[in-house]
């Protein structure tokens, strides 16, 4: 199992148009993600409409080109990281603190607390119908000081820039993801606003409007798979999800160097192409701003925030989670429906 993460000097466009060619196909048609330089003002504009894109040269992570197996064995220090085992290549995130609620859950993937040389060595390691590892550890005090000195070295005058810019809330953390080729985080939303930052390998994106909630089905909140999507895109159970059929989506292909713009509330499933070795990335979650005043019509994103502040009230006030299907069916089927 390769760990050396592939840095493919010229990872111009012939590396892109490949594995563009090599992408798994699913049932619905995407538009690529713009693609543009951090000077070009179609940025801006894309941004401020809470639009993906990737964004080159912005030299965010420059100082962490060379964080490779080896490199962060060596230096990232002694403490446990995160790891997530599964023997399938999905890896379907879940909420530990909601999974007393849910006492016969089946999770696929499991938690395992190890050091990065462990992690290191079962890649290593991995043959064919072993366990697949992905690792994803916010970045904290406890790595080494070299470490410490990339990190200080990232391009935080221009990230700090955008953050001001587009009034984003607090920087709240730094996810490190190193993936085994070919691993899957399945489609969902997060509550922040993304800078997503490629380090190592290639990560296809595959993208969803807000709007698309209606098509993606998500967990119901006090779910553990809160904010993940029920649809398993390899073979979308057409009868449970019927609006399924209507998705229409962006795609982004991220190599080394690129920063992908991922706008809160925007769904996104997360694939480390495989064949082309371990990946290494970094993750800027920012708070949404603060000045969110109510503008009409509501965006997407607001009723979203809506629904889930609905199942929240009706969770707590109800206080048993079995008993919200019921009462919502109540409230909405041969009166809204
Ligand atoms: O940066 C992001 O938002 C991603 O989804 C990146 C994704 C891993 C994220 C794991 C995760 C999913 C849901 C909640 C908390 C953590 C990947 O790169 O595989
Ligand atoms: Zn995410």
């Amino acid at each position: 199992m390769a760990t050396s993460v592939e840095r493919s000097p010229e990872s111009g466009e012939d590396a892109y148009s490949t594995i563009r060619g090599e992408l798994k196909q699913y049932s619905f048609q995407t538009e690529p993600v713009p693609r543009l330089h951090h000077l070009d003002p179609r940025v801006e504009a894309l941004m401020r409409a809470e639009k993906p894109v990737v964004i080159t040269d912005t030299n965010l992570v420059k100082s962490a080109f060379h964080w490779d197996a080896d490199y962060l064995s060596s230096n990232i220090g002694s403490a446990k990281q995160t790891v997530y085992s599964s023997y399938k290549n999905k890896f379907l995130y879940y909420d530990d603190k909601k999974l007393p609620q849910f006492p016969d859950l089946q999770l696929a993937t499991k938690h395992e607390e190890m050091t990065f040389k462990e992690f290191t060595e079962k890649v290593k390691n991995h043959k064919k119908g072993d366990k697949i590892y992905y690792l994803q550890q916010a970045l904290n005090d406890s790595v080494g000081k070299s470490l410490v000195l990339d990190f200080i070295k990232f391009n935080w005058s221009w990230a700090t820039e955008q953050q001001k810019k587009y009034k984003w809330g607090a920087l709240t953390s730094n996810l490190l993801l190193v993936g085994m080729d070919g691993v899957i985080t399945p489609a969902h939303y997060d509550e922040q606003q993304n800078f997503f930052a490629q380090i190592g390998g290639f990560k296809r994106f595959l993208l969803f409007d807000p709007s698309m909630f209606e098509c993606l089905y998500p967990y119901p909140v006090y779910h553990p798979h809160d904010r993940q999507s029920q649809v398993d895109f390899d073979n979308p159970d057409h009868e449970r999800f019927p609006n399924f059929r209507n998705l229409y989506g962006q795609e982004a292909i991220v190599g080394p160097g690129d920063v992908l713009y991922l706008p809160i509330y925007w769904w996104h499933q997360v694939e480390s192409v495989p064949n082309h070795g371990m990946t290494v990335s970094v993750n800027f979650w920012y708070k949404s701003g603060t000045e969110e005043k109510i503008v009409y019509p509501l965006k997407p994103q607001q009723k979203v925030a809506m629904m889930r502040n609905i199942e929240k009230m009706v969770t707590s006030a109800i206080n048993n989670h079995e008993e919200v299907p019921h009462l919502l069916k109540t409230m909405v089927l041969g009166r809204y429906t």
